[in-house]
């Protein structure tokens, strides 16, 4: 069988000349049709640069991303992302951001249909009594859940998902897993998750990838999740199995994040420099430099 998705010796690297930094080497996957596939990786590792490759918002310097056999040239309706930020648009209600959306991928569906299909997507991800309300109005957890019906509401083929969690408190997050696992189990979907949560690896993915640390990190060993399904949190937190699946993923990561840090000591001795901040005073109010989207 043909794999749905294959990255193949794939290598990105930023910048050029004595500022050139490898991110990521030598990637090598192959997702099947319908499979859940977790990355777990460090931060700043080069997550993010991978999943835009997949979505086609950036592109590999060597190696090439094939959806179906065929090399990925851009953004598509196959590919439903959903961010860490949310990324709505501020001046429209929970049901038009959607609308947006569905537009762009099915022009051709009747005014009632997409009606029905928006508010289906609103309805699962519980937001039915919110659907006329504006994003400033709506707390993080309830953006991010329009952000989760958006893309699932665009029915796409791969759900990739960039740490789309990581932003919400506990309960919320746990609500949000079980309701994308059940959406991907229904609709038949292949996920593909970046997650710095081990956790959320182990009771979401059938299989979990470790990236390690950059630069030039690259895919570790797989780790296969045979966990029944539906998976209760609980449950399996009391499996003796789910500790020892728990403590290999995190011993892995810990092992390749020491040996790292051993070998980029020796490397690199890094000047003491304190960045120049554009403020008044050095002890004044910190200006914001970077505006939140
Ligand atoms: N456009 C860019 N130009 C230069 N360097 C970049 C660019 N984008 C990312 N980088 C660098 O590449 C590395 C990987 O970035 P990336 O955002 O892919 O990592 P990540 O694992 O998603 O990080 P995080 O977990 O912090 O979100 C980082 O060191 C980052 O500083």
């Amino acid at each position: 069988m043909m794999a749905l998705l294959e990255i193949k010796n794939v290598s990105k690297s930023y910048g050029s000349g004595s500022s050139k930094v490898d991110v990521l080497t030598d990637i090598n996957l192959s997702v099947n049709e319908g499979e859940f596939v977790a990355i777990v990786g460090f931060s700043g590792s080069g997550k993010t640069t991978l999943i835009n490759m997949i979505s086609g918002l950036q592109f590999p310097d060597k190696g090439v991303v094939l959806l179906h056999g065929n090399p990925i040239t851009g953004p598509g309706p196959d590919r439903g992302v959903i961010f860490q930020n949310y990324s709505l648009l501020p001046w429209l209600t929970v049901y038009k951001n959607i609308k947006l959306a569905v537009d762009e991928v099915f022009p051709k569906m009747t005014r009632k249909d997409k009606d029905k299909h928006i508010k289906k997507y609103i309805a699962m991800v519980n937001l039915s009594h919110a659907i006329e309300k504006m994003p400033s109005e709506l707390s993080g957890g309830m953006r991010q859940r329009v952000s989760v019906a958006r893309a699932l509401a665009m029915d796409p083929e791969v759900l990739l998902m960039d740490e789309p969690l990581s932003a919400l408190d506990a309960l919320t997050r746990g609500t949000l897993q079980e309701e994308i696992v059940k959406i991907w189990s229904q609709d038949k979907k292949t996920a593909i998750l970046i997650t710095n949560d081990v956790d959320e690896g182990i009771l979401m993915a059938d299989r979990i990838i470790p990236l390690t640390p950059g630069p030039n990190a690259t895919l570790g060993p797989e780790f296969k999740i045979n966990f029944e399904r539906p998976r209760i949190l609980t449950e399996i937190n009391r499996d003796p199995e789910y500790k020892r699946l728990r403590n290999e993923i995190l011993d892995y990561l810990m092992e390749v994040g020491a040996t790292r840090r051993q070998v980029s000591d020796q490397k690199y001795l890094l000047p003491n420099i304190q960045p120049t901040l554009p403020s008044k005073s050095l002890f004044g109010k910190r200006k914001k430099l970077v505006s939140n989207s």
